[in-house]
């Protein structure tokens, strides 16, 4: 009996190293344990020092096992532009990972697979974006409308330093919110400040050992660990985001677009009357462009679904990344008191004292452009981005990728790879910068991404960006509250990489 045991044992040893051996001409790594694969070093130091180690040790292109899961780490320029740009339609697929898959039961865009339905979605969504007269406001409004209302909390606020994440955080979130529910929230409302704080929780515990533990121990799932927290937040974001969405659908008047949501309904209702009516094919389809496309009219992928999955992803992720690049400027200009006032003074001559500032002007302000973009290098808030998968097995720079793999960029190396970058580990505006002082962008500067799934708030961002950030310094001088200490600009990984909670001290401005 005792040696059946032992043999059972050794088979199954066997097994699990003939079910996790690397596959044929995968990148290489670190040799992998049973079951736990490279968790051990994920879990034991941060993954920024981490990958700078493989890639020393095994080159720009190297492999991890995260448990049983394979995954591709790619720490270079051209072999990111030939994953994004050369073969990004290869490329254009998303991995699996069972605890997002379970939250964004695969719709809406983000972390929806490539295909037809995403295609559909995202066109859709940039079309609403695009067009954004929504209601009676211009995007540019809605935003400078918001600056107005952050200005006022920071004025109330400054009497003594004080932690500006929370104004910040939702001032950001009133942008998205007034574009996919027409409304916005003042910054002390309790439902508001809920349900930032679930999104905050969530964001650290999905970058956490527990995520993983779900992900790659299905039988611990329903066990009550700490990962339930996750799926606990998840039903109280979902709460507030189905409140906002059923108290649209009751006001709802076809035609008369207040947001996202009603020129969705909008569209989810002709394409119900498609469906039933073929013969009633408009020629306004905007899936066409030129209209009445039949082909792209059967098997609508427009439901309820998928309009929840754009609405929360758009809520939960289209501040973050923008909150966070804005709290890392702070710092920096905290940090870097001269660059700062260099800021200010090229403010004071272009806009003087009366000029309404708009998203025009950032191409009379250089300095300030290179300098926002020099926040976004610099601190590289999303510094892996999202996770690709090729949507079949694939050849990357000679190594074979099998479909489904998820194919990591290290965005964050690439923004500080000396090849690429005049100042590559300070903070230097001149990154952005030529010999004439006029605003250039390196093809190594890859915030946004690139190719068919580049961030889909690309130029929302950074019209906020540049309104948010050159009116704070228009308004205020920021100062670093404490003499006996320096700025602490170390990154924090929580899913993005944050600074440390921190005060400002600000004393008002006027221009000269
Ligand atoms: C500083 C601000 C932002 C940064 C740095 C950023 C960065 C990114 C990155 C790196 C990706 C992954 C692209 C890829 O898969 O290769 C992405 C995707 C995406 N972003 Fe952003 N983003 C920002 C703001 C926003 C905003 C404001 C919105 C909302 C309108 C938004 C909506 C999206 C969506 C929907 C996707 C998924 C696109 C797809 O899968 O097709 N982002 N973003």
């Amino acid at each position: 009996m005792a040696v059946f045991g032992w043999l059972l044992v050794i088979l199954l040893i066997v097994y699990y190293f003939w079910k996790y051996r690397r596959p044929k001409e995968f990148p290489p790594g670190p040799p992998t344990l049973p079951f736990l694969g490279n968790i051990y070093k994920l879990g034991s130091q941060d993954p920024l020092k981490l990958f700078q180690k493989l890639r020393k040790q095994y080159g720009p292109v190297s492999s991890l096992y995260i448990g049983g899961t394979p995954m591709v780490l790619i720490q270079d320029l051209s072999i990111a532009k030939e994953v994004l740009v050369m073969k990004g339609t290869e490329f254009a697929g998303r991995p699996d990972n069972p605890l997002l898959d379970l939250i964004s039961k695969k719709k809406g865009i983000a972390l929806a697979p490539y295909g037809q339905a995403w295609k559909e979605q995202r066109r859709f969504t940039l079309m609403v974006l695009r067009n954004f007269g929504l209601g009676k406001k211009s995007m540019e409004e809605r935003i400078l409308t918001e600056v107005m209302h952050l200005i006022q909390a920071f004025k109330e606020n400054m009497s003594t330093p004080f932690d500006p994440f929370h104004f910040m955080d939702c001032a950001m979130t009133n942008i998205i919110s007034s574009i996919v529910f027409g409304k916005r929230y003042e910054y002390d409302d309790d439902a508001l400040r809920n349900v930032l704080s679930y999104v905050h929780q969530n964001l650290k515990l999905l970058s956490g050992p527990w995520a993983l533990v779900y992900n790659e121990f299905p039988m611990l799932r329903s066990l009550p660990l700490p990962h339930q927290n996750i799926l606990k937040n998840i039903q109280k974001i979902f709460a507030f985001c189905t409140k906002e969405m059923d108290d649209h659908k009751a006001t709802f008047v076809p035609g008369e677009h207040r947001d996202l949501i009603d020129a969705y309904l909008d569209e989810l209702q002709k394409s119900l009357m498609r469906a039933f009516f073929p013969f009633l094919a408009c020629g306004s389809c905007w899936t066409s462009g030129q209209g009445g496309d039949k082909p792209e009219q059967k098997g609508s992928s427009f439901d309820n679904e998928n309009l929840f999955t754009i609405a929360t992803d758009m809520f939960t992720g289209g501040s973050e990344t923008t909150v966070r690049t804005l709290q890392w400027g702070l710092l920096y200009m905290m940090a870097n008191p001269e660059i700062q006032e260099r800021c200010q003074q090229e403010i004071d001559a272009v806009l003087g004292n009366n000029a309404c500032l708009k998203y025009e002007d950032r191409e009379r302000l250089p300095y300030i452009n290179a300098v926002i973009h020099e926040i976004l290098r610099f601190s590289s808030v999303l510094p892996f981005g999202v996770g690709h998968a090729p949507i079949k097995d694939t050849l990357l720079s000679g190594y074979s990728v099998p479909k489904g793999t998820n194919v990591l960029i290290n965005v964050h190396s690439i923004h500080h790879d000396g090849t690429h970058w005049k100042s590559p580990n300070k903070f230097d505006p001149s990154n952005f910068l030529n010999e004439k002082g006029e605003f250039v962008k390196p093809e190594a500067f890859l915030a946004f991404s690139a190719g068919p799934r580049v961030c889909l708030g690309e130029n929302l961002a950074r019209m906020q960006l540049f309104l948010f950030f050159t009116s704070i310094l228009r308004n205020f001088q920021v100062s670093w509250p404490d003499e006996s200490s320096e700025p602490d600009c170390t990154p924090q990984f929580a899913s993005f990489l944050v600074p440390s909670p921190f005060k400002v001290f600000l004393k008002p401005r006027q221009e000269k």
